[in-house]
C-alpha cells in the first residue's frame, strides 16, 4: 500500500503540529512506509491531493481540520464531478471542530484513526458539487449561473454549503476568536454579532426545476449531514448514502424568535416547517445572483459568490472508516 499524508501545521491555530510526532511514531512503530507533505497554505492541501491522486497513492490522508479535509477532498475530483483516481481518503482530525468526522462517524482519536488507515476498510459517501463564480459579477444579479461564465469555479463539499450569513460567520469564527475563547463560544459569539448587523435579502431559487422566491432570508443551509460547524446542527432525514440535499431556509426572524431558532439549531431539534424555518429536500438547488449577501461558504470557509448550482458529484468518495 502507498500512503500519502498531507499535514496542515497551521490547523487548530498552529497547535496541531505537536500531534504530528505521535502520527510519525505510530507509523514507524508499525513499520509503515509513507510519504508526507506539509502545507504552507490551504491551497497546498488541494494541490498535494491532486498530485497524490495522479501519482497512484492508494490512500491519501488529510491531517488537519475541516478546511484541510475539504481541500484534500477537492483534489479527488475533476471539474465535471468525476473522480480522477481510485485512491481512498483517510482523515486524522487535528483541527478545531471535527464536524466531518462526527458527520461520517470516523474515529477522532489519533491512534484509532491510524489503525483504521492500516485496516483500510472504506465506505462510499456521495459528495456535493457546487458551481459558482469566483468574484461577484453585477451582470448576474437575479440571473442563474451561466455555465460558460469566464470565472466559473467548481468545488466539492461533504457536509454543508451556506448561502447568506454563513460566509460572514465563518470568516469571523476563523479569525482567531475560537483559539482564544474556544470553538463553541467563539462561533456563537460571532454568530450573534453577525446577526445584529445582518440585513436579510430576497433570494430567487430553482429547486428541482421549480422557481421560487424566498423573502427576508438570513441563511440557506444546503447540506448532507447533521453537523455543520462548532455545535450548529441541522436535524434532517437524509441517510449518509443519499444523493440528495436538505435545504433549510432561515427567514423572517426578529429579536423575539432568534432564541428559539438558535436553540433548535444548537440542539438539533426536530421542528415543523413554519414562517421562520423551512426544511425541504432536493437533488438540484440553484440560487440566482444577488446584489447583496451574495457570498457563499462550504465546509466551513467562505469560497465564492452567487449565482450557484448545487448537485451531487457523479462519483462517490471512498473514505476509510
Ligand atoms: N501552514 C499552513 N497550511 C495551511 N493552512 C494554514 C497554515 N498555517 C495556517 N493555516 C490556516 O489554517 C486554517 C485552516 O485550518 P483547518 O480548517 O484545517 O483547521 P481548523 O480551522 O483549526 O479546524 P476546523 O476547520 O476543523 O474547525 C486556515 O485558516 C489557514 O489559513
Amino acid at each position: 500500500m502507498r500512503y500519502l499524508f498531507i499535514l496542515n501545521p497551521g490547523s487548530k491555530g498552529g497547535k496541531s503540529k505537536v500531534k504530528f510526532e505521535e502520527i510519525f511514531d505510530f507509523l514507524h512503530n508499525n513499520q509503515v512506509k509513507f510519504d508526507y507533505k506539509l502545507t504552507k497554505t490551504l491551497e497546498d492541501a488541494y494541490t498535494f491531493s491532486i498530485e497524490g491522486n495522479k501519482n497512484g497513492y492508494d490512500v491519501i490522508v488529510a491531517v488537519g481540520g475541516d478546511g484541510t479535509i475539504n481541500r484534500v477532498i477537492n483534489g479527488f475530483y475533476d471539474s465535471m464531478g468525476k473522480r480522477i483516481s481510485n485512491s481512498k481518503l483517510a482523515v486524522i482530525h487535528t483541527g478545531t471542530s471535527p464536524d466531518f468526522c462526527k458527520s461520517y462517524d470516523l474515529p477522532q482519536e489519533i491512534d484509532q484513526a491510524l489503525s483504521a488507515v492500516l485496516k483500510g476498510k472504506s465506505i462510499k459517501i456521495p459528495i456535493g458539487k457546487i458551481s459558482y463564480v469566483g468574484e461577484y459579477d453585477k451582470r448576474l444579479d437575479d440571473c442563474p449561473l451561466g455555465m460558460t461564465h469566464g470565472n466559473l469555479q467548481t468545488g466539492y463539499f461533504a457536509c454543508c454549503a451556506n448561502i447568506g450569513i454563513g460566509a460572514s460567520v465563518a470568516r469571523g469564527a476563523n479569525s482567531g476568536i475560537r483559539d482564544s475563547i474556544g470553538d463553541f463560544a467563539g462561533t456563537l459569539v460571532t454568530l450573534i454579532k453577525t446577526l445584529f448587523s445582518y440585513r436579510p435579502v430576497n433570494y430567487a431559487l430553482c429547486i428541482d426545476g421549480k422557481n421560487l422566491v424566498y423573502k427576508k432570508v438570513y441563511n440557506i443551509f444546503v447540506g448532507k449531514t447533521t453537523y455543520i460547524a462548532s455545535g450548529i446542527k441541522v436535524k434532517n432525514k437524509l441517510t449518509l448514502r443519499e444523493h440528495q440535499f436538505y435545504a433549510l431556509t432561515i427567514k423572517n426572524i426578529g429579536y423575539v424568535n432568534w432564541l428559539s431558532v438558535l436553540r433548535k439549531l444548537y440542539r438539533a431539534k426536530e421542528f415543523a416547517n413554519n414562517n421562520t424555518m423551512f426544511l425541504q429536500y432536493a437533488r438540484k438547488i440553484e440560487v440566482y445572483g444577488s446584489n447583496r449577501n451574495n457570498e457563499l461558504e462550504f465546509d466551513g470557509d467562505p469560497r465564492g459568490f452567487l449565482p450557484c448550482v448545487i448537485e451531487p458529484a457523479q462519483d462517490p468518495l471512498d473514505v476509510i472508516r
